[in-house]
This record gives structure tokens, C-alpha cells and sequence, in this order.
């Protein structure tokens, strides 16, 4: 660390490559519309707001041992708390001017920052370079599992690069040493209040929260897509709708309702509780496709779909996604990715349903006995069993 004029720290394989792509799949299955332009986000509290607190567990460990790290080096132990944590990735367009992260009246209690890398430079998204105004290094190239800690007052005042291809992922947190900022007992309360089953179906936030519009200006502001069908339509996927004959249902709700997950003219029997449910399925058969490839379990159905059924996914498309080529210029050529999404079929939706439902349970096992003592203690922290 370079000590006084700029406290901060650069380490290399911070996270493993595995953390990095389980923390993707989780964006990539819950994000909604950031809170600036071309920005995409996924809080935590966002994440128990749609009755998916068990994906909390991946972040634990992480959290505990960037507060660790962060404490250690600029010696403060046992001092901070954490306040926010987010993964917030950048499509092309984005980008932030010279700032320090405590520049705002409402951002004062922050007193250090830490962003860790989750994908690359160069081979995921294009610009999106950080720099330093001042000291060393003065840029810094994103690299997946590299993290950068450091103040968040002005002796470190930074930058980004826009991003002009591909999507850049971080995992970004801020810590304070004024425990009325202590994100963890937000938490709590709110995973107080939900009721928590053997096994959660995520439920979808209002549709607003989940529209990309990339153009402020009035007179576009329809043309743009939903972040959840786009993401859906990028690994080569639709949907079939069970709502489309009942026109009581507003276009818009029905990504709310009972789907179904299509591919090529062809239609997988199995019915999804809404749009979260199917897109958490199919990016986690993202995520885990070559180990399900040597799998052997039962298979829904795929069958060719009639005119009716092609109708309705086309219905679906024009609502959700008027205009195909504004997802390809947002996404880069993560939008143009043909091989990937030849690789993807409908068995193996069907086949990831099982382990998808195997990992929600298994990190809401976790949660529901982590819970006691994270009452007890008002943390969030890694809770070993015998
Ligand atoms: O993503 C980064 O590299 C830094 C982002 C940043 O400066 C911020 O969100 O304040
Ligand atoms: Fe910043």
C-alpha cells in the first residue's frame, strides 16, 4: 500500500475464478435497472424483496473477508461496518467521471471502498479502464478476481472509462465506521419479514424496475426492452405465455405469470412460475452447463410448437423486445455470442431444473441455520455446523 498521500491496495486472485462466476450467474438471473444510465444492479436487500434471500450465502464469506483484508490494511480493526453491497455491471455507453466516493452529501459516512473484478478487460467488454488522478498505479485494467481497496475521500479520486463492448461486472462494497450505517441490520429486519419455506420462487419486482431504456430523451422513451427477456433472448431462448388467450391480462403482467421456456420452434412442457423462475433456471444451466452435460435425469417434454403457440411467443417478444438490435449494441458482442447459444438446448433446461432446485435448497438450509445467530450477533457472518 502506498501509505499517506494514497491509502489504497491492489490484489490479484482476490476471488476465485468460481466465486466469480457464481456471483455472475446471480446478476445475471436477478439485476434491474441500475441507478444510472447503461448501469444494471443487484443489491442484497433487492434480493430478499424478491423472496430470494438464500442467494445472500455466496456473498458471506466474501463480504467477511474483504472487511478483514480492509481493516487489516489501513488499520482499523474491528472498526468498520459494512454499508452497501451491490453487483453492478456496465453495458456499453457507461461510464464515470473523475469523483471520490464520498463526494455527495448522502454518501459522507463512507469511508472506504472495495471493488472487486468479476470478469476481464479485453476478453469480456472493451474500455471500462479505472484510473487514479494521482499516485500509483494510475490505471488499472479490470481482471477477474482482482480487487482495489481504498479511501473514498479525495486522496483518491478516480475514474472509469466508458465501456464501448460487452458487459463489465464488479462486486462492489463500501464500508463506514458509523454503525448507524451498518448494512447488516437492514438486512436482517427485512429477512425478518419474509416467510421462509423449504424452497423459494423468486417473485419478480414491478416491470419498470426491470425496463432498459437507453434514451432519456422523451420523445424514445418507449423504445428499450425488459432486462429479464433480454437476458433470456442473449442465450437463444423465449417464452410461450399461458395468459396469451385471456386478454383480461395486461401485456405487462405477463411476464408476472406461468411461462414457458421455447427455443427454436419448439416448446418445453414444463411450466415456470414467472419470468425470474425461468431466467434463474436457464442462467444457472448457463453457469453449470458442462457438468450437466453427463448427467441422467428424467426429461420434460420438448415438443414442436403449434401456429398458435409461435404466436404467442412472438406476441411476447414484440412487447418485450421491440427492437432485437438495441440488445446486441447494449451487450456487445456478449450479444453476438452464436456459439454459446447453439451450445444451449431445451433437454438441458429441463435437466437443470433439478439442480437448480438441489442448489436453492441447499443455500436455504444454510440461511435458515445461519439465521439464529446472525440475530443474535446482527451480522451477517460465515456460521460453521458440527
Ligand atoms: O467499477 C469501478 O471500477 C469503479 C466504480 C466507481 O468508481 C463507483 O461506482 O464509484
Ligand atoms: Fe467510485
Amino acid at each position: 500500500m502506498s501509505e499517506g498521500e494514497h491509502p489504497r491496495l491492489i490484489l490479484h486472485n482476490f476471488l476465485s475464478p468460481a466465486e466469480c462466476k457464481e456471483l455472475e450467474f446471480i446478476h445475471k438471473s436477478c439485476s434491474t435497472i441500475g441507478y444510472r444510465p447503461h448501469v444494471f444492479s443487484t443489491t442484497l436487500s433487492h434480493l430478499i424483496a424478491t423472496n430470494s434471500p438464500h442467494l445472500i450465502i455466496p456473498f458471506v464469506s466474501i463480504r467477511e473477508r474483504l472487511k478483514e483484508k480492509i481493516e487489516e490494511t489501513f488499520g482499523c480493526e474491528f472498526e468498520l461496518f459494512i454499508e452497501f453491497t451491490g453487483l453492478i455491471s456496465w453495458c456499453r455507453g457507461a461510464s464515470i467521471g473523475w469523483h471520490s466516493d464520498d463526494n455527495r452529501p448522502y454518501l459522507k459516512q463512507r469511508d472506504f471502498a472495495a471493488v472487486c473484478y468479476l470478469n476481464s478487460y479485453g476478453k469480456d467488454f472493451k474500455g471500462g479502464l479505472f484510473h487514479f488522478q494521482s499516485g500509483e498505479p494510475a490505471t488499472v485494467a479490470p481482471s477477474a478476481g482482482d480487487v482495489i481497496f481504498y479511501t473514498a475521500d479525495d486522496r483518491n479520486i478516480h475514474s472509469v472509462d466508458e465501456v464501448t463492448d460487452g458487459e463489465r461486472l464488479t462486486l462492489a462494497l463500501w464500508f463506514s465506521r458509523d454503525s448507524s450505517h451498518d448494512e447488516d441490520s437492514k438486512l436482517l429486519s427485512r429477512i425478518s419479514q419474509c416467510t421462509l419455506h423449504r424452497f423459494c420462487l423468486p417473485l419478480p419486482a414491478s416491470t419498470n424496475m426491470y425496463w432498459f431504456c437507453p434514451h432519456q430523451d422523451a420523445s424514445n422513451q418507449n423504445i428499450g426492452f425488459d432486462i429479464c427477456f433480454a437476458r433470456l433472448h442473449l442465450l437463444g431462448f423465449g417464452l410461450h405465455s399461458l395468459q396469451g388467450e385471456d386478454h383480461s391480462t395486461d401485456a405487462s403482467e405477463q411476464l408476472m405469470g406461468t411461462l414457458q421456456i421455447a427455443k427454436g420452434g419448439e416448446l418445453l412442457s414444463r411450466k415456470f412460475a414467472n419470468v425470474l423462475h425461468a431466467l434463474q433456471v436457464v442462467q444457472f444451466y448457463n453457469w453449470k452447463a458442462s457438468e450437466l452435460k453427463t448427467s441422467n435425469v428424467e426429461n420434460d417434454t420438448v415438443e414442436a410448437m403449434s401456429q398458435p403457440q409461435l404466436e404467442t411467443v412472438n406476441a411476447l417478444k414484440s412487447v418485450f423486445l421491440p427492437d432485437e438490435k438495441l440488445v446486441t449494441t447494449t451487450f456487445g458482442y456478449s450479444g453476438s455470442n452464436e456459439d454459446l447459444k447453439e451450445s444451449l438446448d431445451l433437454t438441458g433446461v429441463s435437466l437443470a431444473v433439478t439442480f437448480w432446485e438441489e442448489y436453492t435448497s441447499k443455500l436455504l438450509k444454510v440461511l435458515l441455520l445461519s439465521l439464529p445467530q446472525w440475530k443474535t450477533f446482527q451480522t451477517i457472518h460465515k456460521v460453521e455446523f458440527d
